[in-house]
């Protein structure tokens, strides 16, 4: 039986033909945040899903991969496949190595399962504290969760939004293995980057070693643009200094990644090409971008490879 999807509306579709960066790569680079989406034919979406995405596949994401100038991807779970990893672990599969993952998962995961999902290139599991993506989960099950990771080195991928760290802060102290914080923990950018709120972000950052940062998302968290389409070369200004401070503080635990296929952006689309062209504004000196680019994310997701 084949299922059909209907996309949420108002949701844009990516952006066929993205450009190709004048900022060059450098070689090994990893693009440290993007997803697949089914296909809805082959790889259904969740019942529990709070959006209907358009199809993004693996061989779409490999041709972005290398149009982009990337050497690697790191494909996490997306909340609309639930904790059905079965696409994302496809894709892993199918890449020879190149991609490595982050899972979602239920707290009666086995350690079969574990070990199977390690097997396939999964490192990292994702626990979502967006309200409009995800229904809240108890904070012993993401515990039991983070026992059943903790013995096959794994960290945990922590996306939420700055006005929750307050109360989730102790939470994510408490967790003991390392901690990715997607998108910096969306900053409200209208705010001032020295300002109170980014420095309580800063501070968290600053309590363990091993908590490291995605300096990701600047189309998401643009107020003031200009969107990166069109041959923009100076796109999402007013999020440089937020990631430019974390990228400086902490240049050995920052990652990159496009983000692709931009899920749930209804006011435009970025083309990913441009995208790539707004890191060198957030990692100013070679020797940062290489950290960023490569020898972070190698050192998180590859850490045995020459
Ligand atoms: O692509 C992202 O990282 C951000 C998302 C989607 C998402 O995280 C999910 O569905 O799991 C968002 O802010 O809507």
């Amino acid at each position: 039986m084949t299922t059909s999807f209907e996309k949420t509306p108002g949701w844009l579709d990516w952006y066929a033909g993205p450009s190709r960066p004048e900022f060059r790569l450098p070689d090994g680079a990893v693009d440290a945040h993007c997803h697949v989406f089914g296909p809805g034919a082959e790889f259904p979406y969740a019942p529990e899903r709070k959006y209907t995405p358009c199809d993004a596949s693996k061989d779409q994401l490999f041709a972005l991969r290398d149009h982009l100038g990337f050497a690697r991807n790191v494909v996490v779970q997306a909340t609309c496949h639930g904790a059905d990893n079965t696409a994302m672990v496809d894709a892993l599969r199918a890449s020879g190595g190149l991609a490595r993952g982050v899972a979602t998962l239920r707290p009666d995961v086995t350690d079969a399962q574990v070990r199977e999902l390690h097997g396939a290139g999964v490192r990292g599991v994702r626990f979502n504290f967006v309200k409009r993506l995800v229904d809240a989960a108890p904070k012993q099950d993401l515990l039991d969760i983070v026992e059943k990771i903790a013995p096959y080195g794994w960290h945990v991928v922590v996306y939420f939004e700055a006005a929750d760290l307050a109360d989730l802060r102790d939470f994510f102290l408490s967790i003991p293995v390392p901690l990715v914080i997607d998108h910096m923990g969306r900053p409200d950018t209208a705010k001032d980057p020295d300002g109170p709120d980014f420095e309580a972000f800063l501070n968290f950052m600053r309590a363990r070693p091993d908590i490291w940062c995605k300096v990701t998302c600047p189309e998401r968290l643009s107020v003031s643009g200009p969107p990166a389409l069109d041959g923009e070369q100076r796109a999402y200004r007013d999020v440089v200094p937020f990631a430019r401070r974390v990228v400086e503080e902490f240049p050995d635990r920052v990652l990159w990644g496009t983000d692709w296929p931009h899920p749930n952006l209804t006011d435009h689309m970025p083309d990913d090409g441009l995208l790539v062209d707004f890191v060198p504004h957030i990692a100013p000196t070679p020797e940062l971008r290489r950290k960023l680019l490569v020898d972070n994310p190698m050192r998180l997701y590859w850490p045995d490879a020459d």
